[in-house]
């Protein structure tokens, strides 16, 4: 079995190893801001302001020109493709203004979940089709980086073995797609925490899901360096009545990552799945401090924990521009603290940061 048929020049390697380890330095993580329409509708419902393209640009507008400051603690900011081409009231694209503060843009690729048919209401997630032209699109429009969410689910008979092979087949296919086009892959394979199994069942499940993507990731060329993992972070069910601390989190999880994810990825970047903020800060921070051998830079791609605060302050109000600022660099000081395992929780979070932002099903 000759290796005949490079993936990837050397000058190709270099860029997506540099892109994602820019990402990931010195504590540095990533604002998840990619929701779909319909998912930035619920947020917004919550907080009863409308869901246009207006509202969603002006919240956002607050987030990105924040003080350059951030850029100590976000690397990377994955964007909805309606948000990359969006503007701040100067006239300003998003984009730039990201760039310029040295952060790295992102961009939602995959395109919502379908059924797979004979599961018990499993899913695959599309958007493979036309693919390369929209990284290469996307690519020359600014953005460094894709992501592609895989939701696996936890019950009796799920993942099947089918739901977990070929959302990693497509995890795989999608990765080498992105890297063909210089993008570097986040490869977020997600088993929602719905349910009410134990914390070691998770580890379980987590495991194998891992196992898998590794190995499709590995048949499919994808060069590890040039990739970043966001995975859940291995804790109990919702439902589940058993409550476990940080540490016990944070030991499930390095071992379940230890087991299968390869040194050469140079960074893991937990999404919060429903935690709140806070849970979501000290799990990450348990898990810097776990004593077990960690290759990778362990940090985070939160959407909820980085934003329920901030969207609480802001209501919708430009006045409020200032309060929801603060809440969001609060956050993302607390998060970055916690890739280095230096969070210090002060117990003057905020009502807003203790709430649980859990969601069924979250799936779109
Ligand atoms: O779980 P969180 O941290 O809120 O969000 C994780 C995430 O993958 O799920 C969302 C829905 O696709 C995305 O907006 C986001 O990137």
């Amino acid at each position: 079995m000759a290796h005949q048929f490079p993936a990837l020049t050397s000058e190709q390697k270099k860029e997506l190893a540099e892109i994602a380890q820019c990402i990931v330095a010195n504590g540095k993580g990533i604002l998840a801001a990619d929701e779909s329409v319909g998912t930035m509708g619920n947020r917004l419902q919550r907080i009863k302001v409308e869901n246009t393209e207006e509202n969603r640009r002006q919240f956002r507008e607050i987030l990105f020109t924040v003080d350059n400051s951030i850029n100590q603690s976000i690397g990377g900011v994955i964007l909805f493709h309606e948000t990359l081409y969006q503007k701040d009231s100067q006239g300003k694209l998003f984009r730039n203004i990201l760039k310029e503060k040295g952060i790295v843009v992102g961009i939602k690729l995959d395109q919502g979940g379908a059924p797979l048919a004979g599961t018990n209401k499993e899913t695959t997630i599309q958007g493979l089709d036309g693919l390369s032209e929209r990284c290469a699109q996307y690519k020359k429009d600014g953005a460094d980086f894709g992501k592609w969410r895989a939701v696996l689910r936890i019950d009796n008979q799920c993942p099947s073995k089918l739901a977990i092979q070929e959302n990693a087949n497509a995890l795989a296919r999608y990765a080498s797609i992105c890297q063909q086009n210089g993008l570097v892959p986040i490869v977020e394979p997600e088993v929602i925490p719905d349910g009410d199994h134990d914390l070691e069942h998770c580890q379980y499940v987590t495991e194998k899901v891992l196992a898998a993507v590794y190995k499709a990731l590995n048949d499919h060329h994808v060069y590890l360096e040039g990739t970043l993992l966001k995975p859940n972070m291995v804790t109990a069910g919702h439902a589940c009545t058993k409550k476990y601390t940080p540490e016990q989190v944070a030991m499930a999880t390095v071992t379940a990552l230890h087991r299968t994810v390869p040194a050469a990825v140079p960074g893991i970047c937990f999404l919060s799945g429903g935690m709140s903020e806070e849970d979501a800060t000290l799990n990450l921070n348990a898990i810097n401090l776990c004593p077990l051998p960690k290759p990778w830079k362990l940090s985070f791609s939160y959407g909820r924990a980085l934003q329920a605060s901030a969207l609480a302050a802001w209501g919708g109000k430009a006045a409020n521009k200032k309060a929801t600022q603060e809440a969001f660099m609060k956050r993302a000081l607390a998060n970055c603290q916690a890739a280095k395992g230096q969070y210090v929780h002060t117990g003057s979070s905020g009502a807003a940061s203790s709430q649980s932002l859990f969601t069924a099903c979250y799936t779109y």
